[in-house]
């Protein structure tokens, strides 16, 4: 299988096709993005691999987290993406941003190019834009954003909601049960997440992209992989020791 390369690191654009440098969030430094990265889901033809090394990947998809300002998008991005939680004061998106990741889901290397809108009204113009390409999109406040989604969104886009700051017992997005009630309404899976402890960040990603890849590169005997038990099993409990 032939390996493409990713290009690092975090970027933010006009545009959601073609991908152009432009304006930092003033949060963190800015790497530079390289343009023409195709997140289209596409397998390529077996190969022997380029390098082992993860800025390789061989399939990519454009996954999108939305929801309302505040409730911790652009953090659950950095702990997934740095390991790090982004304390201080708080600093709103601008526009949108995005940055990559390479995930070895059943030894196949797979890219997610992670989009980290703005919850703030003002930009829903621009997030707008976005939706028609992504493969997976990341909510966390299910009611509001899901008419967006299914207004914008592809139909077969793959769907999770976070009730995040889960280690906050006052400041949390969704009332776990209140978030497990929506997701069951709704039919999407729900995990409590917390950027800040990092509890189930890891999780939510790798589960929407071994869905994705699951989708892309399903042998005709092979079992359909199942999103809702996956992440039923390997959900660990906010409060619990591990995160
Ligand atoms: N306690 C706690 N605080 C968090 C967590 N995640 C984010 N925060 C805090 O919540 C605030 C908002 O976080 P952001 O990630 O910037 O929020 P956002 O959803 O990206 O907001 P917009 O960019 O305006 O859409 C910041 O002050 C963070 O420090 C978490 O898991 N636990
Ligand atoms: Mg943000």
């Amino acid at each position: 299988m032939s390996r493409k390369k990713a290009s690092k690191g975090k970027g933010s654009s006009g545009s959601p096709s073609a991908a152009t440098p432009a304006k930092e969030s003033g949060r963190s430094t800015r790497s530079s993005l390289v343009p023409g990265v195709q997140a289209n889901g596409v397998v390529h033809p077996s190969r022997p691999p380029v390098s082992s090394s993860s800025e390789f990947y061989d399939i990519a998809f454009k996954v999108m987290l939305v929801g309302d300002s505040g409730v911790g998008k652009t953090c659950l991005l950095v702990r997934f993406k740095d390991g790090a939680f982004l304390a201080g004061s708080f600093i709103s998106t601008v526009g949108i941003d995005f940055r990559n990741k390479v995930l070895n889901v059943d030894g196949v290397k797979v890219k997610l190019q992670i989009w980290d809108t703005a919850g703030q009204e003002r930009f829903r113009s621009v997030t707008h834009a976005y939706y028609r390409d992504a493969h997976g999109e990341i909510l966390t406040h299910i009611c509001a954003w899901l008419s967006e989604i299914h207004e914008y969104a592809q139909q077969d886009v793959v769907l999770m909601l976070l009730g995040n700051k889960a280690d906050a017992s006052h400041d949390r997005s969704v009332r776990r049960e209140e978030g497990e009630r929506l997701a069951k309404e709704f039919g999407v899976p729900f995990m409590e997440t917390s950027a800040r402890s990092g509890l189930n960040v890891e999780l939510a990603f790798t589960a929407i992209a071994k869905e994705l890849k699951h989708r892309s590169m399903k042998e005709p005997d092979e079992p359909k992989f199942k999103l809702h038990e996956y992440v039923n099993k390997e959900m660990k409990t906010a409060g619990c020791c591990r995160s």
